[in-house]
């Protein structure tokens, strides 16, 4: 294809938005003519699940639920008044509460306010609130946010060591829709800890937001937790930034909740237009599958040319690959789909992995993010009139066509700046093109079977450690091989996970196991005190 075509091509396929002032450019993939015309009858169909789904239909046929997060920024659209009363008491309470944390009328025990956030959470309950936190966030906000994502000890002493003597001003926010989840559980309770070492009443600087009735909401009532927010069962975890999950941390940072749930709703009426051309989520979705043969065979690599929108691909990789990455299809047949998702920030990942890219295995398709405006204010020179934001934009273009040249397919999503209404406008857009591409490929898109397997499994660990422990204790300064050890508690066939937690038992001091012997395992000896 030549210069000229290119920019004919360019020209008829590209979807604007002005409503959010988004434009999604598909010129640089390779469909043919008759691809969107032939993908009619699923599309449609699509549409059609999506609008039942908007209407309040039981959309995760497997878990028996609604689908409600387009509700959170229209909630007139919620099929009944209960739930839109549930939403709209949702947003008043908790922009009612930040005003009262920001004006001191809900300070701590022993400072004047609170400056700090400390999120509990783990993914979706953390991966949202991560993105806006980094995307809209500033030195200038009301309060600095801070998070625990993970049961890592050394995560979580270096995330509270950095608050240090900020504890006492820090208000600390749980987030679990479940209320179950083991690593927010220990987050807590290792937060806990650290205030009461500093003399201070933990369930006065806390505040959930959770399912009613759940572990964590019994917790936050039986030690007098500041407040508690709703979590519903008709809104995903990872769809749940628009929700107490996502505006809680937005609003006690201060950051403009109303512009980026506008920017949603926008994008939300912008992509129901049926005609396909002029909806950026269905051409997203069709694109996936165009580039993917409807089976994800190409990668999602996601390039945002902004430091503030690298974590979108972090935050998409959940979004798309926790709905999309499913054994079973709607009808109970192994289809094994997924689309993988992966991607930092440009122009830093070209001096990265876009070497491969370029050159190596042509597994994926790029969907460039630009952003129009370069920063707030005036941009000094760096070379003849040339500005950082020139460069960066000339990077862009320049790895976008050394792409096209070998034969790599790529979208741009340009916007014109990374504001509230912007994000909030970003993250509907790809929660709709999800919801379409499950559809086109008929899977359900709002479960995560596959998630239970791996804590089943480390439940089980646990329960052996438990075994073990007991086990060494009895047997005292007898010093046993793995393989005895897993005999003696009668697990003879899991010695490799006996083995792995003896390694790891006699690493930390926790537990009084001592190791000796060889490196190897059959040669390594365990024993107790
Ligand atoms: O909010 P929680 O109930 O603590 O869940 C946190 C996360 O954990 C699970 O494993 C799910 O796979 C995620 O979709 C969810 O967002």
């Amino acid at each position: 294809m030549t210069e000229r075509e290119l920019w004919e091509r360019y020209q008829r396929h590209l979807c604007v938005v002005p409503s959010v002032g988004l434009s999604l450019d598909i010129s640089r993939m390779n469909f043919g003519a008759d691809f969107l015309d032939g993908m009619r009858a699923r599309t449609d169909a699509a549409f059609q699940a999506m609008d039942a789904l908007e209407k309040g239909a039981i959309a995760n046929p497997d878990e028996k639920r609604r689908v409600g997060h387009y509700w959170l920024r229209a909630p007139e659209l919620s099929p009944e008044p209960e739930l839109k009363t549930a939403i709209t008491d949702m947003q008043a309470s908790v922009e009612a509460f930040a005003r009262d944390v920001h004006a001191g009328k809900v300070k701590p025990a022993k400072a004047a306010r609170f400056t700090q956030v400390l999120l509990v959470g783990i993914g979706g309950s953390a991966l949202g609130p991560q993105l806006v936190a980094d995307a809209l966030g500033s030195h200038r906000d009301a309060m600095q946010v801070h998070f625990l994502d993970n049961t890592d000890p050394d995560g979580m002493d270096r995330t509270l060591g950095a608050l240090g003597e900020r504890l006492a001003e820090t208000l600390t926010v749980v987030i679990s829709k479940s209320g179950g989840t083991k690593e927010t559980r220990n987050g807590m309770l290792e937060t806990e800890r650290a205030y009461q070492q500093r003399g201070l009443d933990f369930g006065a600087h806390a505040v959930a937001v959770t399912g009613d009735g759940s572990e964590l909401d019994q917790y936050a009532k039986q030690h007098h937790w500041l407040r508690t927010f709703p979590m519903w069962d008709w809104v995903g975890g990872r769809t749940s930034i628009m929700s107490a999950v996502g505006l809680v941390p937005a609003r006690l940072q201060g950051l403009d909740v109303d512009g980026f749930l506008a920017g949603a709703k926008d994008m939300d009426a912008a992509t129901r237009e049926r005609d396909v051309a002029k909806n950026p989520a269905a051409l997203l979705a069709l694109m996936w599958f165009h580039a993917g043969g409807g089976r994800g065979q190409k990668d999602m690599v996601i390039l945002p040319y902004k430091d503030r929108l690298m974590l979108m691909s972090k935050y998409l990789q959940q979004l798309v690959m926790e709905s999309l990455g499913k054994e079973l299809s709607l009808d109970g047949q192994v289809v094994n789909q997924g689309i993988a998702v992966y991607g930092n920030k440009g122009s830093t990942d070209q001096h990265a992995y876009v070497q491969q890219l370029r050159e190596g295995v042509n597994n994926f398709f790029v969907t460039f993010v630009e952003v129009l405006k370069d920063r707030d204010g005036k941009s000094m020179a760096v070379e003849g009139d040339n500005t950082s934001g020139d460069y960066l934009l000339g990077f862009f273009l320049g790895t976008r066509r050394a792409l096209f040249e070998k034969g790599r397919e790529s979208m741009t999503l340009t916007v014109q700046d990374v504001s509230a209404r912007t994000v909030g406008a970003l993250i509907a857009l790809y929660e709709r093109a999800v919801g379409l591409y499950a559809s086109l490929v008929n899977i359900n898109a709002y479960h995560q079977p596959g998630v239970e397997a791996g804590k089943k499994a480390a439940g089980r660990v646990l329960e052996l450690q438990g075994k073990l422990l007991s086990k060494l204790k009895a047997a005292k300064a007898e010093a046993r091989s793995a393989d005895q050890l897993a005999q003696d508690i009668g697990a003879p066939d899991e010695a490799e996970t006996v083995f792995k937690l003896l390694e790891h038992l006699s690493a930390n001091g926790d537990h009084g196991v001592k190791r000796s012997g060889g490196q190897r395992p059959a040669e390594a000896r365990f024993q107790a005190g």
